[in-house]
């Protein structure tokens, strides 16, 4: 017994020990940080990682020790040095092996930056603006948009779920661009809207930690305890693997390609990847952004919106949309759909960063989140939704290098170009027409709601209800009043507003 309490003595002495030794131990954190991984690991479990590292932050500054061997950053240096330097940054931690897909490592789940780099050439031209932007995949994004705003339409005065709405357009629109001619069209067909559901209503995250945080024991655990499986994505991918067919610019058809050296398997782990990529974060992150457009306070940033979508011509150029582009940004800076820590090693022998000695094998992080927050001095009243600044020339650089909701260098989002395509298609076919506002019976918390790396608003159904009204746009708004399919019909020339509210069909087909 004696012995058991000299060990036990022992060994907390050398933690103690080796906590004010290392030499991480100079780096501002709570004291506890120094000597256990216990307290980080708690708030991931519970959900609350990213709200704590970003308290950190408000109370230590831009570097804080978040374990013995882990240090969340925010400055710009920090960036540039974790994420872009040599091109891709530092190679990523086994944290992202829990988004290998199929089993199969991906682009986004291989740790090296080498093996990575090879990767990443098989998929540039798919996602260059070139490809994205011609006739085929725009028309689609198009009707999709335009499906979208007829659903909310359609409902009259009857509630719709914008949140699945939202979702279901992201997924279109990621699986036509992956596999044309065969996308979902989960706004419109039961089966299709299986799958959005399948992939976006799970609650998995304690269970990814417990297999990332106990790989021997994960095979053993019951069947309860293992993270979500889904069978009906996973099949249409497959389905689309062995899909002959498919139009030149898509994904699918590139990866198929004898130089493109993929096996089949490996090919739909790419591309279940990418639907993954592509349906929470623009679906959330247009959810957010509509919410915010919708609160009380915002209304004005939606006229300004509405004024300049109705001032340009009918064919200009999505990206020619400056307050468009403005709103985007300033919702991405609010609520990015990646707002976590994106966990990377520091390279074997150590680097400096933001002036700290860091040794090899470190993790070091940047949260988007907090990195939109604590630099205040670019980003002042951080927490308020206001486009406007983006649009101040006094700092706009620094501020659009602190833009970091995709991240940066050769590791940074590779479906950006899609994503803000999407975006803007939809914002425009809406906010052209159509005045949003949060309706009196909401009740979903829009609240942040941390996942892995993304976070999803906490009451995940963003409700809400369409109808179609005879008054000008311009005027205020009041009760909904008038519902007409006509206006479905002719929805072009009509001014429609649309009001967002409480659902009564959650979880149907829209
Ligand atoms: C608003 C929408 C989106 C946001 C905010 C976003 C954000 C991000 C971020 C922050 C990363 C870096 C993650 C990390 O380093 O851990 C990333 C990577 C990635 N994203 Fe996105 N994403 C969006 C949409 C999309 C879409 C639509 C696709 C594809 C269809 C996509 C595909 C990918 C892929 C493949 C990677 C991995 C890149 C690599 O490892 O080289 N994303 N995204």
């Amino acid at each position: 017994m004696l012995s058991l309490w000299a060990g036990v003595i022992f060994l907390c002495g050398c933690i103690v020990i080796f906590g004010f030794l290392s030499p991480l131990s100079t780096i501002p954190g709570p004291w506890y940080t120094r000597f256990t991984s216990f307290w980080i690991k708690y708030q991931e479990f519970t959900a609350n990682r990213r709200e704590s590292v970003h308290r950190l932050h408000k109370i230590y500054g831009p570097v804080v020790r978040l374990s013995p061997n882990e240090l969340s950053f925010t400055s710009l240096e920090a960036i540039k040095e974790i994420y872009a330097s040599g091109g891709s940054g530092y190679d990523k931690t086994e944290y992202y092996d829990l988004f290998r897909q199929f089993r199969i490592k991906t682009m986004f789940s291989t740790l090296l930056k080498d093996e990575h780099s090879k990767r990443k050439r098989i998929f540039a031209d798919r996602y260059a603006m070139t490809n994205i932007m011609k006739e085929k995949p725009m028309a689609v994004i198009h009707e999709r948009a335009m499906t979208f705003v007829s659903k909310c339409v359609e409902a009259g005065q009857k509630s719709v779920d914008v949140y699945s709405l939202l979702h279901c357009y992201a997924l279109d629109c990621v699986t036509h661009f992956m596999f044309s001619p065969c996308g979902l069209k989960s706004l419109n067909v039961a089966e299709d809207y299986d799958i959005m559901h399948e992939l976006t209503y799970h609650q998995s995250l304690q269970k990814n930690l417990l297999e990332y945080y106990l790989p021997l024991l994960a095979p053993y655990f019951p069947k309860f305890l293992h993270a979500r499986s889904s069978p009906k994505a996973n099949q249409y991918v497959i389905d689309m693997a062995a899909q002959t067919g498919l139009d030149g610019h898509s994904l699918m058809e590139k990866l198929k390609r004898k130089e493109s050296n993929l096996e089949l398997m490996q090919a739909a782990a790419e591309c279940k990847d990418h639907m993954a990529a592509g349906i929470d974060t623009t679906g959330d992150g247009l959810c957010f952004l509509m919410w915010e457009l919708s609160q009380p306070q915002n209304l004005c940033f939606q006229d300004k919106l509405y004024k300049e979508l109705t001032a340009a011509p009918a064919n200009a150029p999505l990206d020619s949309y400056v307050y468009l582009d403005a709103v985007i940004k300033e919702a991405l800076r609010c609520a990015p759909p990646i707002p976590m820590s994106l966990p990377r090693y520091v390279p074997a022998g150590g680097r400096e960063i933001d002036g700290f000695a860091v040794p090899g094998n470190t993790i070091v992080s940047c949260q988007p989140y907090s990195v939109h927050r604590v630099n205040d001095n670019d980003f002042p009243e951080p927490d308020r939704f206001n486009p406007d600044r983006w649009l101040v020339e006094e700092g706009a650089a620094e501020r659009n290098r602190l833009f970091f909701s995709f991240a940066t260098g050769g590791r940074g989002c590779t479906g950006k170009n899609l994503a803000l395509v999407e975006m803007k298609m939809l914002l425009r076919e809406v906010y052209s027409r159509y005045r949003t506002t949060v309706a009196s019976d909401m009740t979903a918390s829009m609240k942040l709601e941390d996942q892995i790396i993304s976070s999803r608003p906490k009451g995940q159904s963003y409700s809400g209800s369409s109808s179609s009204d005879t008054s000008k746009r311009d005027e205020k708004w009041g009760e909904w009043r008038v519902e007409s399919t006509e206006y479905v019909a002719d929805i072009e020339d009509t001014d429609v507003d649309w009001l967002l509210g409480e659902s009564e069909n959650e979880g149907n087909v829209p």
